[in-house]
């Protein structure tokens, strides 16, 4: 072939997934998160909501295509055990709410690595599978932003931007909704179901259980099951 030939056209190459992907993952000071979980947790509350954080964290960290996991919180002693597996703790801006939070971590996340997609991802996923996550990563589209529910279905555990894009949260009661209406994507995967379990109450803890538990929830977990 010389070079005035004119190649056959094939079938395009699709583009090779991203591997720079920031995460970020907004975490309220342990002696105010999982107030729903006090029923059934009681004493195990906080600690509860710290094995969350810690066993989302490990997962995230160990996701093929991810390079870096902030975490954005104010709570100094759950910073520095996130910060000892990895991540990049930020502090919080004080009573802006965990959707202003999760914009100043987007803003850390650029300064960072300014070309990198960014997602926003729950800190209380602790069945989180790493597989899983990065399969949904995969499927963000390469120039917009995507999101994927809940398990129950209202709410979104993972918001997506693509470089260049603002993530634009609207996390909180009824984000799929918001997000949807905010012109961001719904990814419609089977199989993902570890990203998709957040844990608000004991009967959610009970379906993470089954689909398996990070170590950090899994121990404490065993040692609130004993008599
Ligand atoms: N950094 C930061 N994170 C927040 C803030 N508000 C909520 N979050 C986090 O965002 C996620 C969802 O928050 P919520 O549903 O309000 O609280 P929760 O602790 O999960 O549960 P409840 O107390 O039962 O509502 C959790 O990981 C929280 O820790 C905030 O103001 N700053
Ligand atoms: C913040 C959200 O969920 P939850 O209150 O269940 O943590 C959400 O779904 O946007």
């Amino acid at each position: 072939m010389t070079q005035d030939t004119v190649r056959p056209s094939g079938p395009v190459a699709p583009a090779a997934p991203a591997t720079d992907w920031s995460l970020v993952l907004p975490l309220k000071p342990l002696a105010l998160a999982k107030s729903r979980l006090a029923p059934y947790a009681g004493p195990h509350r906080a600690g509860l909501a710290l094995s969350f954080a810690l066993d989302t964290v490990t997962a995230a960290l160990a996701t093929p295509g991810v390079a870096r996991v902030l975490v954005v919180t104010r709570d100094a002693a759950a910073g520095a055990r996130l910060a000892a597996l990895g991540a990049v703790v930020v502090a919080d801006e004080p009573g802006g709410g965990l959707n202003r939070a999760l914009s100043h971590g987007a803003s850390a996340a650029l300064a960072l690595a300014p070309r990198a997609p960014l997602a926003a991802l729950s800190a209380d996923l602790p069945a989180l599978r790493p597989a899983e996550l990065a399969r949904v990563l995969r499927a963000v589209p390469p120039d917009g932003r995507a999101f994927l529910p809940d398990s129950p279905g209202l709410g979104t555990t993972l918001l997506a931007s693509a470089p260049g894009r603002p993530l634009s949260p609207a996390f909180g009661d009824g984000s799929r909704a918001r997000h949807a209406a905010g012109g961001a994507l719904e990814l419609r995967l089977a199989g993902v179901e570890s990203v998709r379990r957040d844990v608000d109450t004991g009967t959610d803890l009970g379906e993470a259980a089954a689909l398996g538990l990070g170590p950090y929830t899994s121990a404490l977990f065993a040692r609130m099951s004993r008599p």
